[in-house]
Parts: C-alpha cells; structure tokens; sequence
C-alpha cells in the first residue's frame, strides 16, 4: 500500500499568492487526489513538483554572476532567497484517502516513430526518476510495427539519460523504469487491437481504480481514428481518460474546426490536452511570474513604456527528415500559428483573475481576439537555398527528396502583429521564425521606450542614446537567462556612456537541470493540469488569425526571398522592422 503524506496534507497556507493558489488547485482536482506514492519515501526525494518555489534571484552585472552561500540546494547563489519557504514549500501531496488502488496508465501511441523516441519516452523516464509518477503506473508503446517487450525496451533504453546533476542509482533507475515499460502492435483504426490492449492494460491495473493518459505521437490524419478507438474500446471505466494531441491541429481555420469537431465526437474538451511544447519551457511558465510577481515589470508592461516586442525562434538546422511533413505545413504554421503566437498571448494579456487554467486560457483568448488581421505586406517570407562553406555543401530546402524541387514553402517569416486594445495600441508585435540560420536560440525581447529629453544625449561619448534602449530578454533557450540592458557610465573621470546588462543566468544561478518541457506537460497532463494546454477556442482565435495570411500566400504563390543556408535570414525582414521603426535586437552587436 502507498500511503504517503497524510502529514503533508494539512497545509492550507502560503506566505505566496502563487504558492497558496496553486496549491488550491491541486488540493481542488479530483485526478491529483488519485497520485500516490512509495511509502516510506524522504521528502527531500519527492517529486519536485511538490516542492515549489518562488525564488527572489539577484542579478549580476555582465558576466560577472553574483555567487554567494547558497540558501537551497537548487540554489547557487541566494541572497535575496527566501529560507523560511523551505519548509513550507514541502507542497501537499493530498491524502489519498483509499486511492492508494489507483493507478495510471500512460499509452504512447507510435511509439515506434521520432517524437516517442526522442522525447515522450526519455521524459517519462524523467519524472520517474524524479519521483513523480504514481506507485501504480504502467506504460504501453502503441503501434503497427511488430515488436516484443524487449524489443521495445532496448529501444527505449537507448534514448534514455540522466540528469546532470544527478546520477546516482540511475542504471538502477532505468532498469526499474523499462520494467514497466510495454508493447502492444496494433493498427491505428483498430477496435478489435484496442480491445485487446485494454484487456492487457487491466491486467496490469489488477482491478484498482484505472486512470487512463494516451499520447497521440502518430502524424495527425490517423488522430481521430486512434481517438476513436481508444475511446470506445479501450478508455477507463473507472477513473479518467484522457488524450494528449500532438500539432498540428490542422492547416487553417476549416480543418482545425473540422478536427476539434472530429475529437469531440468520442471526447470532452476537458479530456483533451493539446500540446504546445513551447508552454512547458521553463522560461515561458516563467513569463508570468516575472511579470505578476515583480512590482517593476506590470507598470511598464503596455505601449506607455514599449516601444516593441520580439518574439524569435530560429534553428541552425535544415528540415533534414521531416521535409515530407513541413512542406505541408511551413514555418508559418509550424512555429508562429502555435509557439510564438502562444508566448505573444501570455506576454500580452491581461492579469487573470487567478493561475486557474480557465482564468488564464480566457485572458489569452481576449488577447488573441484583439489582434488585428494579418496584413501581407507586414510579412516577408524566405527559403534557404544550398550553400558552400569551408569546402562542406549545405543543402538548399528543395534538396530533400521528399521536398517538390519547385516547392514555395516558406522556411522563414518575419511578421509584424498589432493588438488593438488600450494596453497595445499601436506597439509592433514582431515575430521571426527560421530554419537552417546562423543559430539556435528562441528569445523574447522588449525595447522600451526612449527617455524622453535625455539629459546626456549630449555628452554621451559617441554613443546613440537613441539606440540604446532599455531592453529585457528573455532567453527561452539555449543558456535559459533573463537579462536587462541599462545604460551607465564607464568607470572613469570623463563621463561616457556604455550599455550593460543586468544578467540573471540561470546556469550561474541554479544548480539543478531545468526539465524538458515534455517533463511538465506530461505530468500536468496526468494530474488533470489544464493551463498549459490549448483550449479549443484559444486555437480558434490563433487559427482566424493566420488563415486570411495563410491562404492570401498561397493563393497568390508568393516567392519567397532565398537565403543561403547558415545565414541570418532574408533581407527583407530587415526592412520589415524598419518600417516599424525597429531593429532586430538579436542582430545587435550588443545583443
Ligand atoms: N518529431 C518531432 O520532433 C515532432 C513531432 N510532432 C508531432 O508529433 C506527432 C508524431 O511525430 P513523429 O514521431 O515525428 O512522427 P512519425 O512520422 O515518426 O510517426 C510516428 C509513428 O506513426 C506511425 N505512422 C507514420 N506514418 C503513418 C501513416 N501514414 N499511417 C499510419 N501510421 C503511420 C509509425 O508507426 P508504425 O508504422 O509502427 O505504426 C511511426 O513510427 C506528429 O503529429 C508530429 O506532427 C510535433 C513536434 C515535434
Ligand atoms: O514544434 C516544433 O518544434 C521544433 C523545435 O522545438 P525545440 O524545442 O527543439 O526548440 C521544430 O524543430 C519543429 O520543426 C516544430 O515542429
């Protein structure tokens, strides 16, 4: 029997809006009353999750991180953290007042392919590791491909690590882990192989109360025909089912609404979770807290202090092996209608009421609505083309066999936005998203406004206040890090100016390896948390939004700008920002 935490469950309070409310929540969802977990467990080994912390971080100037005694262990350097929230953040893991015979099983279905291998298996094995699955839990790899167990394990086995920081027992750990690791083959429109995977998986339930998680990890057009039969022939009649879909959700505004009206044929909204990766990346869940929680941010978070906003995405790396599925979609619809419109709608909405995911889908979706149509001539597209660097060829996008060599997908936008609300009015919202470019990186950034009359623009010693902005970056990745840019005085008897940057880094700052964001979508996922997932009216505010773009470039077989692979994109998304009256903040010297 698990019958962890009847003494944690008393907590009620928090010294944090945020702590207190989350907790709230957790105590409120009846899913998270069905996670129990090993007996006898140290709490320091317990889930992290269970141990949430809002930390106050100091910044160092430049690279100079600020590093003193550490307050935490995660922590390292903390003097403005809080120790008296170590104790209370032993967060509560509910009684589980005789669901200790609950238990959950997590379907991967196309366990065989690319996503389940590189990331929904290796995450699974994350938070087991950390503690954070259920006691009973049991995983089953779901696909056509014939494959036994051991097949399947040895194939897991091969994508697993362990954290940096942490790897002891973890051999250990993987051996126990792929024990509980399963394979069913089976066809996608199956009733029949369904059923028999239901058979299996209550075998394994061994009649406790069975909560039920399947990952459609499949390509979208076999997502209703799994949906359909896993709904039918192998959901819980118990506990909770509940589905996890993978983009993309359709290709415009008709076949999304076609699919969400396909899903909901055999589900309830609040039983699908639709995924957008880029929601569980740390420094995106950090957006909220940097903003909500900070008295200097929220006052200066609208058009009176914002000159723009950047939201850029860009890989060093061609389509290579997914050119078949991204030239059906393009970067439009494979990074901006979803990632970097997500992160836009959490920058820009309006305080939620509460971190209730209802609360927090409903100000995103106000703020979508507000956005003003898409207009073309506010977007360059472009699409590398083969290049010769140091003696190695780089291929060029229609060099993939499974890309038409006349395709005009586009690998690169550059866009500028509009909301038309009070707060936004007028501020360029601009997005760029690119494949094969100089670098990977997906970063935030904020140019605020000019200081109006000043005083050493005069004597600045050559440098151009007016380009010198405050700016606030957030760097979503690599090197996660949240850095302002001051200006201030060279050291000195002569008084010239030079920019800065206020640098929280989070490798400086903590010790522990920030988790994968397939790691807390899935555990939300299993504990019934809805707030990073994309309500289905969410989706059709992002989808009005880019359609009328989507289909006017189409129509109209607009070129794209050639860009050689390796570069820094397309021209023309220079010219773009300055007729905003902006400058790409990555392209800076001084980014
Ligand atoms: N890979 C990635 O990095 C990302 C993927 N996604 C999304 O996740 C989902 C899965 O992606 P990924 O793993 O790359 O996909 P795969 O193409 O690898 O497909 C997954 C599995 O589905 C089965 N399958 C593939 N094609 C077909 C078909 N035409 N008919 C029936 N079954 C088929 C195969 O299993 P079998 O033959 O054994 O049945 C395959 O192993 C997709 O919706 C994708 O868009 C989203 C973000 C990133
Ligand atoms: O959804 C997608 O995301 C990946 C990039 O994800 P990241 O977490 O590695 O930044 C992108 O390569 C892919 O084209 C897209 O479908």
């Amino acid at each position: 029997m698990s019958s962890f935490s009847t003494s944690l469950s008393s907590r009620t309070s928090s010294s944090s809006p945020f702590l207190s409310n989350h907790s709230s929540l957790i105590n409120s969802d009846p899913s998270r009353r069905s996670l129990s977990f090993p007996q006898g467990i140290n709490l320091d080994d317990l889930c992290v999750r269970s141990k949430r912390k809002l930390v106050q971080s100091s910044v160092a100037v430049g690279d100079g991180a600020v590093i003193t005694k550490s307050s935490s262990p995660e922590l390292k350097g903390g003097p403005l953290s809080i120790p008296s929230q170590e104790a209370e953040d032993k967060l509560v893991i509910e009684s589980n007042g005789g669901k200790e015979h609950s238990t959950v099983s997590i379907t991967v279905v196309g366990a065989s392919g690319d996503l389940a291998k590189k990331k929904i298996f290796p995450a699974l094995f994350a938070l087991y590791y950390e503690g954070c699955l259920p006691e009973h839990f049991t995983i089953y790899g779901y696909a056509r491909s014939k494959m036994t167990d051991a097949e399947l394990r040895d194939m897991v086995s091969k994508t697993l690590t362990c954290r940096i920081d942490k790897r002891e027992n973890c051999g250990e750990k993987m051996e126990e882990f792929l024990k509980r690791c399963f394979y069913h083959t089976g066809q996608y429109d199956s009733q029949e192989h369904f059923v028999a995977l239901d058979k299996k998986l209550k075998e394994h339930e061994g009649g406790r109360l069975s909560n039920r998680l399947f990952y459609l990890s499949i390509p979208p057009n076999i997502f209703v025909d799994a949906v359909k039969c896993a709904s039918s022939s192998a959901s819980s009649s118990s506990g909770w089912t509940r589905v996890i879909v993978e983009k993309p959700f359709g290709r415009d505004s008709k076949t999304s609404a076609a699919l969400t009206k396909s899903l909901k044929q055999y589900l309830e909204e609040d039983q699908i979770f639709r995924i957008d990766h880029y929601l569980g990346k740390e420094l995106v869940e950090n957006l909220s807290v940097l903003r909500f929680s900070n008295l200097i941010f929220e006052p200066l978070w609208s058009r009176q202090y914002i000159q723009n906003v950047q939201f850029i995405f860009s890989e060093d790396f061609g389509t290579e092996g997914r050119g078949g599925y991204f030239d059906h979609y393009g970067i439009i619809r494979d990074i901006m209608q979803n990632h970097l419109l997500q992160i836009l709608a959490l920058f820009a909405m309006e305080t939620p009421v509460s971190l209730d995911a209802e609360d927090i889908r409903n100000e995103k979706v106000k703020v979508l609505r507000s956005m003003r149509p898409i207009q073309l001539e506010d977007v360059v597209i472009g699409q590398y083309k083969s290049t010769t660097k140091g003696g190695v060829t780089y291929p060029g996008y229609t060099d993939d066999k499974t890309v038409p060599k006349d395709s005009l997908t586009p690998t690169f936008a550059a866009a500028a936005l509009f909301i038309d609300n009070a707060r936004w009015d007028s501020v360029p919202f601009l997005m760029k998203a690119g494949k094969a470019l100089h670098t990977r990186s997906a970063e935030i950034r904020v140019q605020f406004r000019h200081v109006p009359g000043n005083l050493y623009n005069r004597n600045s010693g050559g440098t151009n206040l007016d380009r010198t902005t405050n700016e606030l970056v957030i760097r979503v990745q690599p090197d996660e890090g949240i850095y302002l840019k001051i200006n201030n005085k060279v050291p000195g008897l002569g008084m010239r100016l030079d920019q800065s940057h206020l640098n929280l880094l989070y490798s400086a700052r903590y010790s522990k390896e920030i988790p994968d964001a397939y790691e807390r979508l899935l555990l939300d996922a299993i504990e019934g948390e809805r707030r990073l997932f994309i309500r289905s009216d969410e989706l059709d505010a992002a989808w009005a939004l880019f359609t009328p773009l989507l289909k006017e470039i189409e129509e109209k077989k607009t070129i794209p700008e050639f860009y050689p692979h390796g570069s820094r994109g397309p021209v023309g998304a220079h010219y773009l920002a300055a007729k905003h009256n902006v400058q790409w903040g990555d392209l800076s010297l001084d980014q």
